[in-house]
């Protein structure tokens, strides 16, 4: 039999990809300034088309990220085009509340995957909407310290929703062997706390394709130098790079960094694999879980009813009796503690009062014992 069977899976997926006009999605995540916005026109300026009709733009801006914003754009690849779409979403970590920074991120995965969903519940289905995150790159900032209790809370919620690819920010800034400890400590903790990312799977069958997705495991997480800018090296090769009086760090050169080995994962080697594993793993885990909460086509549990929400409302209104109470009791304690100063002062006014009545009496009395004298006299 030719055509069928499962040693044809990589082309049959590649083949339906191709006909469904396959759309690919990355999204980018990570604290503020860390080079999001950047990776995403890096990778623009090295390989992907400029968008035909697409709306959007070529560059992004560089100000700073405030919300979700997407970015839309061709990739073409021998015979095949995909429509890209890359997520860059606002940095967090600057906010007194760093929790509500990165819900709309974790809101924004879930509700891409509740939107297919609904759409293939509907009977007509055949163009759908389709912006489920098919890898998510999330940057760690380059400390050569362990990740913080943050990345690792993000990084576990993210993990088990997408296809998870930690990258170490700015790697210009540290040295070879800074990176390389700084990847050690990121391996152990991504471990350590169970914290689901994406691996390339290892071919049983083809051994080249087996030894390069080792290489690629065995470089993770990638080590990443933004830049969309050609400078000259000393050699004379002019390569999208950063300058620095030392020389320059170079994006596409795999001893300063690893942004080929990850655009090469992105968009080549693993596209596929991502697509998959996103609609049998995540967006079916996702399936599973609605299914078991609700009857079908009903819709998503609003915020508001969950019964988390409802908790927390709950726990809120109690705070806010408690410490109207407690301002209410001060009140009291305060007029009570006016009014008692009132009485005081009143006291002391009739006293006052009294005082005064008496004295003019007095002084009444001296007057007339005056004027009686005067008028003895004058007799
Ligand atoms: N040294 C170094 N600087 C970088 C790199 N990538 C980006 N930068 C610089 O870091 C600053 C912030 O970059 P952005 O791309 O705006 O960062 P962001 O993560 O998108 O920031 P938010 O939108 O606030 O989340 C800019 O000045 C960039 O030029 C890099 O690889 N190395």
């Amino acid at each position: 039999m030719s055509g069928i069977g499962i040693a044809n899976l990589p082309n049959q997926r590649h083949k339906i990809v191709n006909q469904n006009g396959a759309h690919f999605t990355v999204m980018v995540v990570g604290e503020s300034g860390l080079g999001k916005t950047t990776l995403i026109n890096t990778l623009f300026a090295t390989e992907i088309c400029a968008p035909r009709n697409y709306l959007n733009r070529h560059a992004k801006q560089m100000d700073k990220t405030t919300e979700i914003e997407i970015i839309k754009a061709f990739l073409e690849e021998r015979d095949f085009t995909i429509k890209l779409t890359v997520i860059d979403t606002p940095g967090f970590g600057d906010y007194v509340n760093n929790k509500d920074s990165w819900s709309p991120i974790i809101d924004f995965i879930d509700d891409q995957h509740e939107s297919y969903m609904r759409q293939e519940q509907q009977p007509h289905r055949r163009e759908k909407q389709d912006l489920r995150v098919h890898a998510c790159i999330y940057f760690v900032r380059p400390t050569g310290h362990t990740l913080k209790p943050l990345d690792v809370e993000i990084m576990k919620q993210l993990g088990t929703r997408v296809n998870l690819i930690p990258v170490i920010a700015k790697a210009d800034t540290m040295t070879p062997d800074e990176i390389h400890n700084c990847k050690m400590i990121i391996r152990e903790v991504i471990a350590a706390q169970g914290i689901r990312v994406y691996t390339p799977p290892i071919d049983s069958e083809d051994e080249t394709a087996a030894e390069h997705a080792r290489a690629m495991q065995s470089v993770m997480p990638f080590s990443i130098i933004g830049s969309v800018d050609d400078v000259t090296t000393p050699d004379g090769r002019v390569v999208k790079g950063r300058e620095y009086l030392w020389g320059v760090a170079e994006v596409e050169n795999d001893e300063h960094c690893d942004f080929k080995k990850l655009r090469s994962l992105l968009i080549r080697t693993y596209m596929l694999d991502l697509i998959s594993t996103t609609e049998e793993q995540h967006y079916e885990a996702y399936r599973l879980a609605q299914m078991e909460t609700r009857k079908f086509g009903e819709p998503k549990v609003r915020k508001l009813d969950n019964p988390k929400f409802k908790e927390e409302e709950e726990q809120l209104r109690r705070r806010f009796t408690d410490q109207v109470k407690v301002e209410e009791a001060r009140f009291r304690q305060w007029e009570q503690h006016l009014i008692a100063e009132r009485d005081r002062l009143n006291k002391d006014l009739e006293h006052a009062h009294t005082t005064i009545k008496s004295l003019e009496t007095e002084l009444e009395q001296i007057a007339a014992y005056h004027r009686q004298g005067a008028s003895i006299n004058r007799r």
